[in-house]
């Protein structure tokens, strides 16, 4: 779907935020971004969304042609829905802003909140929801124009940990129902491993990827119970202390990796 070629970025303030990061994305995939605060991992989404640009590398997209507008959807980790409208009045946002009809975009509206579980909740508005429903009113309006790209910045990382859980088990429903492509940034090992089919580890700043973990659990709630979740969390743990900064090791402990761990399949990159 997606090649991205020796990414670098730098700000005007100096702050370089990344550097020479490349990732090859295919359809279908399931990618976490897992990386220390301040790696780098929002400014790749951003880069890969076209809400900002690299000063080095390049992003090729299969194909040639970058996706259309609604053939990617972002989803933030604050729910950013308007106050004052109705959660289908959010979730018909995106359309509306390229044309498309009030009376056309219904039912694509009605079926975005149903697929999240809302539909009794078109008309409430954002006040009159949980934290976790508000969530789902944000990535439904990601969904409503049926995208290709799901790009999620942290999504469920101010929900508790019941919502949260939730929320994990219906994202692995709907990107099997949907066959989209996600790349979900988080700072969570626990998330990332249930999640994803592959698990990209970033460097501190500025940020490269480093290390590539392939899960090989089944997508679905059960999987929180699997031993093999554990030993890819103890896989991915490991990897993540191995991981060289300027001041040595990432973490502290510079262990060997427990002897059950060994499920995942681990790729270094150079
Ligand atoms: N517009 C900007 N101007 C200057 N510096 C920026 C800008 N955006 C981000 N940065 C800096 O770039 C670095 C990477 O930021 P980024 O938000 O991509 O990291 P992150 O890995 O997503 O962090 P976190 O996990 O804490 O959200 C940080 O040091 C940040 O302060």
């Amino acid at each position: 779907m997606l090649t991205l070629e020796r990414l670098g970025r730098r700000f005007p303030n100096g702050t370089e935020a990344l550097r020479d990061a490349s990732l090859r994305l295919q359809q279908g995939d399931f990618v976490a971004l897992l990386g220390p605060s301040g790696c780098g991992k929002s400014t790749l989404l951003r880069l890969i969304a076209g809400l900002d640009a690299p000063d080095a590398g390049r992003i090729h997209w299969d194909g040639g042609q970058a996706p259309a507008p609604g053939e990617i959807g972002f989803v933030f980790q604050d729910a950013t829905l308007l106050p004052w409208a109705s959660a289908a009045e959010n979730v018909f946002l995106p359309l509306r802003l390229r044309g498309v009809a009030r009376g056309t975009a219904g039912p694509a509206v009605q079926a975005a909140l149903a697929r999240v579980g809302l539909d009794g909740f078109a008309a409430a508005l954002p006040r009159e929801l949980s934290g976790g429903m508000r969530m789902r009113v944000s990535i439904a309006r990601a969904l409503v124009s049926r995208p290709r790209l799901l790009l999620m910045d942290e999504p469920f990382a101010a929900l508790d940990e019941f919502t949260r859980h939730g929320l994990q088990e219906d994202l692995l429903a709907l990107w099997r129902e949907l066959s989209c492509s996600v790349v979900f940034v988080t700072h969570s090992i626990y998330e990332a491993c249930f999640l994803a089919r592959r698990i990209v580890l970033m460097t501190p700043r500025p940020g490269r990827i480093v290390t590539e973990i392939e899960s090989r659990l089944t997508a679905s709630p059960e999987a929180r119970l699997d031993p093999a979740y554990a030993a890819l969390v103890a896989d991915v743990t490991h990897a993540l202390q191995q991981i060289p900064t300027a001041e040595g090791p990432l973490a502290p402990s510079h262990a060997a990796a427990p002897a059950w761990a060994g499920q995942g399949w681990r790729q270094d990159r150079p």
